[in-house]
């Protein structure tokens, strides 16, 4: 069993429950954020998650969750930042979409990692990972807020990498389609897989091997793993 609990932030479903409930699976203490009740985070209770309500769309909920994260525990083997709004660009709203994507994206990763660090300083391994897409190869013509916010992202790995060496790794994931929504039609479906050169919906697991490669690995920071399925290829 392994000891200091590791945080994934907005594991309610998708990537981020998969990875909660696989960690859990194999011995990791978790915690998790949710916005809502939803009978995955029951779930994630019953199997031994602690879980924490947690909404980043603005300053004082991020600061409110760190506040209720060091009340929670005294040390972290991990953060998982995979909390994430994926919202295209949407005429009358651009302001406040950039600035949620932002906050969600960018700001919660900042300041978690800012005032939650202490908490990986416990002399084992410690690992950061941040959530991003692979879209910040290119940018997107539909998404340019979300990938815009998501480059950030990618920009704080290099940062916090260089920062908090040697004591913490820091590294990203940078996926491309993993898995679809419920509401994605059989046309966007077909031109969304037509878009890698392996032309697969792989599912979370891919995901968390990435993840259970950068924690387990003690020699690799400032990375991000491509998990693309060869989108740059085509
Ligand atoms: N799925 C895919 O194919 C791809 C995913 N990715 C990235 O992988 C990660 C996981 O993807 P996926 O599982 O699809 O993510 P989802 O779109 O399912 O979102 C994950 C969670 O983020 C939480 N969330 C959203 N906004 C906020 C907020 N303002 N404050 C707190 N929590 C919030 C939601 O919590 P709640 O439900 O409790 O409201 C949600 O459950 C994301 O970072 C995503 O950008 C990248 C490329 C492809
Ligand atoms: N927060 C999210 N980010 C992204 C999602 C998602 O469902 N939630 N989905 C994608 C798509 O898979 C896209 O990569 C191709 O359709 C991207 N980011």
């Amino acid at each position: 069993m392994h000891q200091a609990p590791i945080l994934i932030t907005g594991a309610s479903q998708r990537i981020g429950l998969h990875c909660a409930e696989r960690l859990l699976e194999d011995g990791f203490p978790v915690i998790v954020t949710y916005r809502r009740e939803r009978d995955s985070i029951d779930r994630l209770r019953t199997l031994g998650a602690h879980t924490l309500k947690a909404d980043f769309s603005d300053e004082a909920g991020i600061t409110g969750f760190i506040a209720a994260l060091r009340q929670q525990t005294a040390s972290l083997r991990a953060i998982v930042h995979n909390a994430s709004e994926w919202r295209p660009d949407a005429p009358g709203q651009e302001a406040e979409a950039f600035r949620q994507l932002f906050q969600v994206h960018m700001l919660a990763p900042y300041l978690i990692n800012l005032h939650c660090a202490d908490l990986l300083r416990h002399g084992g391994p410690a690992d950061i990972v941040h959530i991003g897409d692979d879209v910040t190869r290119k940018g997107s013509k539909k998404h340019i807020a979300y990938a815009a916010s998501k480059a950030g992202l990618d920009n704080l790995t290099l940062s916090f990498a260089a920062s908090l060496a040697p004591a913490i790794k820091v590294n990203g994931i940078a996926p491309a389609l993993i898995q679809f929504n419920a509401d994605d039609d059989a046309e966007y479906r077909r031109k969304a897989l037509a878009k890698s050169a392996l032309g697969i919906e792989p599912g979370a697991e891919v995901i968390y091997q990435s993840l259970r490669y950068l924690l387990d690995n003690p020699y690799v920071t400032g990375t991000t793993l491509t998990v693309n399925g060869g989108r740059h290829l085509i």
